[in-house]
C-alpha cells in the first residue's frame, strides 16, 4: 500500500541529515584548525622566534653542501635576520653556511630523516612572473614533488616568497582536515634588492605531526563525542518534543470526542456516529435504536454529599452502562444524561430486555466513602424503522419517552409512541399558555378550609390555585404545574400565590385564621425564599403567625445546610412550617431530625384507605402518635367521611381538610364543624378528584 511521508517524517528526516553535516563539518573544522594551529602556526612561528644569537657566525666556511641535509635535519626554527644575514654575500657559500648554521642550532627535534629534498630554484632576472601572474622559475625540481609535494604549491610557494621577505612554512592538510607529514620550507635568497632564488626545503614533519595528531586525534575525538552526544540529546529532545505534541494532539483528540469524566464518548461523537448508523440503517433498510438514560434524582446527591461523590457516582453508573450494554456505543451526552446506540439487535424484545438488565443493573448500591448511595435510572427508546429517521429526531424520541418515564415514577423506561408527540405538543401548548396567564392575571386562588378536631372549629385555609383560561374555563394544577417546574415558570407563579394569598388573608375579616401557601421544590431557592416570603408579608401587612408555608419531604432531600438555613429564617419570622404529603416519600421519618417543622400533613393517600386497612389505621396512627412525642401539629389531608373523621380523632389527629369538611372555594365567615349536618361517607363527585392541594 502506497504510503505518504507525513510532515513530521520529513521534519526528523532533514534533522537527521542536518545532525550529519554539522557532525562532519564540526569534525572538518577542528581538524584543519587543530593541525593548523599544531603543526603549521607551531612551526612557522619556530622561524619567527630565531633570533640573531642563535646565528653567531662563527664561520665553519668551506664546509659542503651535502652537509646540509644532515644539518637541516636538526631544524628547529628559522630567524627573521636569517635573510638579511645572508644578504650581500656569496650566495652559495655563505648561504650554505648560514642553513648549516641555521641548521645546527636548530633542527634537533625532527630527526636524522627529517630531510626529504632540498633544492635551489633560481628566479628568472627581473621576470619573476610570466603575464598571467605565474612565477617563472626553471622548472619545479623533481626532488621536491617526488617528496610528496604537488608542483601546484611549489609554485605557489615560489610565488609568494619572489617578494622576499621571511621564510615560510607550508603545511599541507589532506581532504579531511588533518595535516599530511610533510612541509614545504621557502627561504627566500636575496642579493641586496632582488631576490634571486628561493631555496626549499621538504621536511618530513612525521615527529612532528606524531605528537600533534595524537593531540588532534584527541581532540577531534572528543569533538566527535560532544557532537554525536549533543546530535544524540537534540535528537533526543527533538524526540521527546515531538512524543510529547503526538501526545497532546491525541489528548486533545480524545477531548473533543470524549467526557473526560467517564471516558465515554461525548454527544459530538455520539451524534455523528449515530448520523452515519442512521445512514447505513437506511441502506440496509433494518433497524436500530437509541436508548436516552437519565439519572434520577442525581441533583439531590451533589447537594447532599457535593459535587466529588457525584462525579464518581456518575462514574460508577457509566461502569454499570458499559457492563450492560458492552457491546453497543455508550456515550454521555451531558451533566447526568446517558444514551447507547444500538445497531446490531433490533427486534423490540431484545431491546426491552436490555432495558430490563440495565434497571435490574441498578438494584446493588453505590458504596462511596462508606456511604451508600442507591442508583436509580429512567429510560426513554426510540427506534428507527424507516429511512426517514434522522438524529436529532431519535434523540427527540427518546427524550419524550424518557419524560413519559421521569413522570411515570422513575426507575423504569418507555418506548417512544407517536402519541407522545401530541403530548409534547400539549406541554409546550400549556407552557405558552402559562406565559400568558403571569402576564394577564389568568391564575385565582381558591381556599379549601382546615378544621380541629379539638374543637370543631375553623383554623384557617388553603391557597389552591387554578388557571382561569380565557378559552378552556378552569385548569387544575395537576395539569400546568408540573409544566410549570421543568419550564422554571414555577417560580413566577409561586411568587403570585404567595403574595396573592398574604394579601387577601390580611384582609379576611377574622384574623385568627391561618393561610397555607405551598412551596415547590423547583421554586425553593435557598437565600431567596425567606426574602421573597419576607417581602410578600410587609407588602400585605399579614401577621406572620398567620401564614403556613407547606414544603415536600423532597426539598429535603438535598438536606443542603443552605435549605435548612432558609427555613430556619422563614420560621424566625413566626410563619408555620408544614411538611406536606408526609408517608409519600423516600424515609420520611429521617427528614423530621433535620428540621423542626410546627405541623405534618398526612397524606391523602393513607386517609383514603383508613378504616379499610388495618395496616393503613396503624401508620396513621403512629405517624399521628410521632406528631404528639414531637409536638408537632397533625393535619390529616383528603378526608372525605364521618368513618375517618372517628378514627382521627380516636387516634388523637389535631387537624382535617377535605372534601367533607369544604371543597377549594371562596373563604365564607367563622365557621364550625356541624357534624349532624355532615353528609355520610361523602365521595368524590361525578369522578373528579379533589385538585391537587400542592404544586410539587
Ligand atoms: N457531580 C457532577 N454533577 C454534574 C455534572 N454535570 C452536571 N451535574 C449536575 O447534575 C444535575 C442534573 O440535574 P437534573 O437532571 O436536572 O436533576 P435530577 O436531580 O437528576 O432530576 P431528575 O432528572 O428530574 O431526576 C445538576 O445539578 C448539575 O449541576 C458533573 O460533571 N458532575
Amino acid at each position: 500500500m502506497k504510503r505518504t511521508i507525513s510532515r513530521q517524517e520529513l521534519m526528523a528526516a532533514a534533522t537527521m541529515l542536518a545532525v550529519v553535516l554539522t557532525l562532519s563539518l564540526g569534525i572538518f573544522v577542528s581538524n584543519r584548525l587543530l593541525s593548523s594551529w599544531l603543526v603549521g602556526d607551531a612551526l612557522e612561528s619556530s622561524l619567527r622566534n630565531w633570533t640573531e644569537s642563535d646565528l653567531r657566525l662563527d664561520a665553519r666556511q668551506g664546509r659542503e653542501p651535502e652537509d646540509l641535509s644532515s644539518a637541516l635535519l636538526r631544524l628547529r626554527s628559522f630567524s627573521q635576520s636569517f635573510v638579511p644575514h645572508i644578504a650581500g654575500v656569496d650566495d652559495g657559500t655563505l648561504h650554505i653556511f648560514e642553513l648549516t648554521r641555521f641548521a645546527d642550532t636548530v633542527t634537533g627535534d625532527l630527526g636524522s630523516s627529517a630531510m626529504r629534498a632540498h633544492a635551489r630554484v633560481p628566479l628568472v632576472d627581473g621576470t619573476p612572473a610570466d603575464e598571467s601572474g605565474s612565477i617563472v622559475a626553471q622548472e619545479i625540481p623533481a626532488a621536491i614533488v617526488d617528496a610528496g609535494i604537488s608542483s601546484g604549491a611549489v609554485r605557489h610557494a615560489l610565488e609568494q616568497a619572489r617578494d622576499g621577505g621571511l621564510p615560510r612554512v607550508t603545511v599541507f592538510y589532506s581532504w579531511w582536515g588533518a595535516a599530511k607529514d610533510v612541509a614545504l620550507v621557502t627561504v627566500p635568497v636575496s642579493d641586496g634588492s632582488t631576490v634571486s632564488s628561493v631555496d626549499l626545503l621538504a621536511l618530513d614533519i612525521a615527529p612532528v605531526l606524531a605528537g600533534a595528531n595524537r593531540t588532534v586525534l584527541l581532540t577531534t575525538g572528543l569533538l566527535a563525542v560532544l557532537t554525536v552526544s549533543s546530535a544524540l540529546a537534540v535528537g533526543l529532545l527533538l524526540w521527546f518534543r515531538y512524543r510529547d505534541v503526538v501526545r497532546i494532539s491525541r489528548n486533545m483528540e480524545f477531548l473533543a470526542h470524549h467526557d473526560p469524566l467517564t471516558s465515554l464518548p461525548n454527544r459530538a461523537l455520539f451524534s455523528a456516529k449515530l448520523t452515519e448508523a442512521l445512514r447505513v440503517t437506511h441502506a440496509k433498510a433494518s433497524n436500530m435504536a437509541v436508548i436516552l438514560i437519565d439519572v434520577d434524582k442525581f441533583k439531590s446527591v451533589n447537594d447532599t454529599y457535593g459535587h466529588g461523590t457525584g462525579d464518581i457516582f456518575l462514574q460508577v453508573i457509566a461502569d454499570r452502562l458499559r457492563a450492560v450494554f458492552g457491546e453497543h456505543l455508550v456515550a454521555r451526552l451531558s451533566g447526568d444524561e446517558f444514551a447507547v446506540m444500538v445497531t446490531s439487535i433490533s427486534d423490540v424484545a431484545r431491546i426491552t430486555k436490555l432495558a430490563s438488565d440495565m434497571i435490574a443493573a441498578t438494584k446493588p448500591p453505590c458504596v462511596i466513602d462508606g456511604i451508600e448511595l442507591q442508583i436509580s435510572l429512567s429510560m426513554g427508546i426510540a427506534r428507527a424503522n424507516d429511512g426517514n429517521w434522522r438524529s436529532s429526531r431519535m434523540l427527540h424520541c427518546a427524550d419524550l419517552a424518557l419524560y413519559r418515564a421521569k413522570h411515570s415514577g422513575r426507575s423504569t423506561f418507555f418506548w417512544y409512541q407517536p402519541e407522545m408527540d401530541a403530548e409534547a405538543q400539549r406541554r409546550k401548548e400549556v407552557e405558552a399558555g402559562l406565559i400568558k396567564a403571569l402576564k394577564y392575571d389568568q391564575f385565582d386562588l381558591l381556599y379549601q378550609p382546615q378544621f380541629s378536631l379539638h374543637d370543631n372549629t375553623l383554623k384557617g385555609y388553603e391557597a389552591l390555585i387554578r388557571w382561569e383560561h380565557p378559552t378552556k374555563g378552569t385548569i387544575s394544577p395537576d395539569v400546568f404545574i408540573s409544566v410549570a417546574e421543568d419550564t422554571g415558570l414555577i417560580e413566577d407563579i409561586g411568587d403570585w400565590v404567595l403574595r396573592r394569598a398574604c394579601r387577601e388573608a390580611a384582609e379576611w375579616h377574622d384574623k385568627t385564621l391561618r393561610v397555607a401557601v405551598n412551596f415547590s421544590p423547583a421554586q425553593f431557592k435557598a437565600g431567596e425564599t425567606q426574602r421573597k416570603v419576607a417581602r410578600a408579608l410587609e407588602e400585605s401587612g399579614l401577621d406572620p403567625k398567620r401564614l403556613e408555608i407547606e414544603i415536600t419531604e423532597s426539598l429535603l432531600i438535598a438536606d443542603t445546610d443552605a435549605v435548612v438555613e432558609t427555613l430556619e429564617a422563614i420560621s424566625s419570622m413566626g410563619v408555620t412550617i408544614a411538611m406536606d404529603d408526609f408517608g409519600t416519600g423516600y424515609s420520611s421519618l429521617s427528614y423530621l431530625n433535620r428540621f423542626p417543622f410546627n405541623k405534618i400533613k398526612i397524606d391523602r393517600s393513607f386517609i383514603k384507605n383508613l378504616g379499610k386497612d388495618a395496616g393503613t389505621d396503624a401508620v396513621v396512627t403512629s405517624i399521628i402518635g410521632l406528631g404528639r412525642s414531637l409536638d408537632v401539629l397533625i393535619t390529616a389531608e383528603g378526608v372525605e367521611n364521618q368513618d375517618q373523621v372517628v378514627l382521627l380523632r380516636a387516634a388523637g389527629c389535631d387537624l382535617v381538610q377535605g372534601y367533607l369538611f369544604g371543597r377549594p372555594g371562596a373563604v365564607k365567615g367563622p365557621e364550625v364543624i356541624d357534624e349532624r349536618a355532615l353528609p355520610a361517607g361523602l365521595e368524590e363527585e361525578d369522578g373528579v378528584r379533589e385538585p391537587a392541594e400542592q404544586m410539587a
